[in-house]
């Protein structure tokens, strides 16, 4: 007897006293419906699917694929590979010998390569596989080397982390680009990318807008802009401005001078502006917007620009926007009070002392939606990576996040995105490129005769000149020079005190002073007005410093001297990656970096198949990452961080014991 359906057929049981009531056809009706309802056989099953296989395939669904258990599948693919051979391969299930048994060779083969495990078969085929290449096993190297050293945490705050929030749409800003720009197809706005090489990455792209107005600014800010000769966008600024005034979080990398600052600072006054409109800030609260910046000169910089803007914006009679610069070496009751007393809306800061001012409640960043990393990666490669992570975990929610430099190597681009919500990334030129409008001049000095030459090389222009050096004591040393030749000369480097510092900077921003001597402290951001010259002591030891130290001249379209020493005691490595850049840039090349020998030109194969250009871990040109000396020595930097955290090289718990 067929089963019987458990709950179905006793429900219909239930219910047909009533219906036999209602005539011959129900009555029959009835009585199907009181049959039981059976369970499938197997056998029935197999009909039934079948029978909706055929459907299927009438419907046009002629993708359908017969499964096929693995063991079959299994001696199949070997009959095949047998085949292949050019031996025949023997029916191996007992249907298909007709019960005769497994007799032959191959279905010994065929047999013990299903007993084999999944791990010898891989060995196996490895063995079978055509021997990888030079440039095939560099490449798989290279990969994991960016693997491994790609690998950090995310930027997130510790609460993100925890609870595993994941932010997937941009913040709204409700800024809309105007009509017209809307109405554009998306061909129409790449062919304005295109006529100003600006490559854009990301969904759904907000569009490039080619003047300032149509970006809807105020006209106390359209006012400034026009005092300061400020007329049309520089192509960073066409594309990125919109994509940030829209909420987007942004990469922007384009090369030194071309106008980043004003890319991320307008927004962030228009944003505190709308907050301000929208819901005052009181006292002890604050900021909405926070740039941070590498050096203490780069913030105060971007502060003054910050300053005036908002100035001009409370002149017309929007309400009062207060900026606070919160740097190391002021006084932090001073900056505190700030907040305390009035609360503030906009905060320029280096990291350490925002981190301080956080963690001591200073200041908080709960109503913060707005976050800039300017020079991002000269901040990680200074170390402040982990002050950063700091400063994260004081956000409350949700914020907008921008990062912007000149010279962006893979290894923080892929960092940076690990924080980023469907960013954007704005590229105007190669990162790392050297700006065109500087003439790159390189010669060879012994390392004595480098003063001498330093008086003759000043005669090439007229000031101000700017001049680096890697060591403070070079600095003092030039310094000192100069002043007895009768220069008018001011050195900044990291060991003068803020107020020497602020000093040195500001006569010789204001024209007081004709020469500058700096470490890098001054080569990242810095916008001096009208370098017409610099002049590189030495050869930095990582080429992005190069890139940033020349990129002090040639600004606002006008055209700069780069003039560079160098000599024996400078690294093959960095003279090769130096002449890769003056090549690039259509520079001539000195004989001595001539007669290098370049391993880059036998490399060049790989570079096309990997369509990595260079080193992707430093960005230089002259070295693959399996060679990059920079990554050598952070590695060195961090075994040696490690080594004290656990007591020193010859401590840690060993010497304990
Ligand atoms: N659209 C523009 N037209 C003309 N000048 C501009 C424009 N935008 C900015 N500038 C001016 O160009 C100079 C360089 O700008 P800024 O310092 O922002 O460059 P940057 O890209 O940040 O350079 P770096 O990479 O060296 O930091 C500034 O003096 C600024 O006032």
């Amino acid at each position: 007897m067929a089963p019987v359906a458990e709950n179905g057929a006793s429900e219909q049981q239930q219910e047909a006293p009533q219906d036999v009531q209602n005539g011959p056809a129900a009555a029959q009706q009835q009585q199907e419906a009181l049959k039981p309802v059976k369970r499938y056989r197997r056998a029935e099953l197999d009909e039934e699917e079948e029978r909706q296989r055929q459907l299927l395939l009438e419907d046009g669904e002629d993708d359908y694929e017969e499964y096929v258990p693995l063991k079959k599948r299994r001696q199949k693919e070997e009959q095949e590979r047998l085949a292949r051979l050019g031996r025949v391969p023997q029916p191996t299930s007992s249907a298909d010998t007709g019960g005769t048994g497994r007799s032959t060779d191959d279905e010994q083969e065929v047999d013990r390569r299903q007993k084999e495990s999944l791990l010898v078969l891989k060995a196996k085929q490895l063995q079978e596989a055509p021997p990888e290449t030079e440039q095939e096993r560099q490449l798989k190297e290279e990969a994991d080397i960016m693997r491994q050293v790609t690998q950090k945490a995310a930027l997130k705050t510790y609460k993100e982390l925890a609870k595993d929030i994941k932010y997937t749409q941009a913040i709204n800003t409700g800024w809309r680009p105007p009509l017209k720009y809307r109405l554009m197809s998306d061909d129409e706005h790449q062919k304005v990318r295109d006529q100003f090489y600006i490559i854009c990455e990301g969904h759904n792209l907000p569009p490039p807008i080619p003047n300032f107005s149509d970006m809807k600014f105020p006209p106390a800010i359209l006012r400034v802009l026009e005092g300061k000769g400020i007329k049309r966008p520089t192509p960073i600024q066409m594309q990125a401005t919109p994509a940030i005034l829209a909420g987007r979080d942004i990469i922007g990398i384009a090369f030194t001078g071309s106008g980043k600052t004003l890319v991320f600072s307008l927004p962030m006054i228009m944003a505190a502006l709308q907050e301000e409109v929208r819901m005052p800030v009181q006292r002890g609260e604050g900021p909405v917007g926070l740039i941070v910046c590498p050096s203490r000169e780069l913030a105060r910089q971007t502060f003054d620009i910050v300053l005036e803007y908002a100035e001009a914006l409370k002149e017309d009679g929007h309400p009062e926007l207060r900026t606070l610069l919160a740097i190391g070496g002021v006084d932090m009751k001073t900056q505190a009070d700030q907040v305390r007393n009035q609360g503030i809306h906009m905060v320029v800061a280096t990291p350490g002392r925002l981190k301080d001012m956080l963690t001591k409640r200073r200041m908080t960043l709960d109503i913060c939606r707005y976050l800039c990393l300017d020079e991002a990666d000269r901040m990680v490669d200074l170390g402040f990576e982990e002050d950063i992570r700091e400063v994260l975990s004081f956000f409350k929610g949700q914020r907008q996040m921008l990062m912007f430099s000149a010279t962006m190597p893979a290894k923080i681009k892929s960092f940076a995105e690990s924080a980023l919500v469907d960013p954007v990334t704005v590229n105007v030129g190669r990162a790392g490129a050297t700006n065109l409008d500087i003439i790159q001049e390189v010669e060879y000095v012994k390392e004595e005769a480098k003063l001498v030459y330093l008086l003759e090389c000043l005669q090439k222009t007229a000031p101000p000149v700017l001049i680096f050096a890697e060591n403070k004591k070079d600095v003092d040393m030039i310094h000192e020079f100069l002043l007895v030749k009768g220069v008018e000369a001011v050195a900044v480097h990291g060991s003068k005190d803020q107020e020497e510092r602020e000093w040195a900077i500001q006569s010789f921003k204001a024209g007081q002073k004709d020469v500058l001597i700096a470490t890098d402290v001054a080569s990242k951001g810095l916008d001096f007005e009208g370098i017409q010259h610099v002049v590189n002591f030495d050869m930095p030891e990582e080429i992005e410093n190069y890139v940033h130290r020349i990129g002090r001249t040639g600004r606002k379209g006008k055209t700069g001297i780069a003039t560079t020493f160098i000599n024996k005691n400078q690294s093959e490595h960095i003279l090769l990656d130096l002449k890769h850049l003056l090549k690039e840039a259509k520079q001539r090349i000195p004989p001595v970096l001539q007669a290098l020998h370049d391993p880059m030109e036998e490399l060049a194969e790989m570079e096309a198949i990997s369509g990595t250009k260079g080193c992707a871990y430093c960005g230089g040109l002259g070295h693959r990452v399996t060679d990059c000396p920079k990554l050598r020595a952070d590695t060195r930097e961090q075994t040696r961080k490690q080594q004290d955290r656990f007591g020193g090289t010859g401590g840690g718990f060993g010497a304990e014991m």
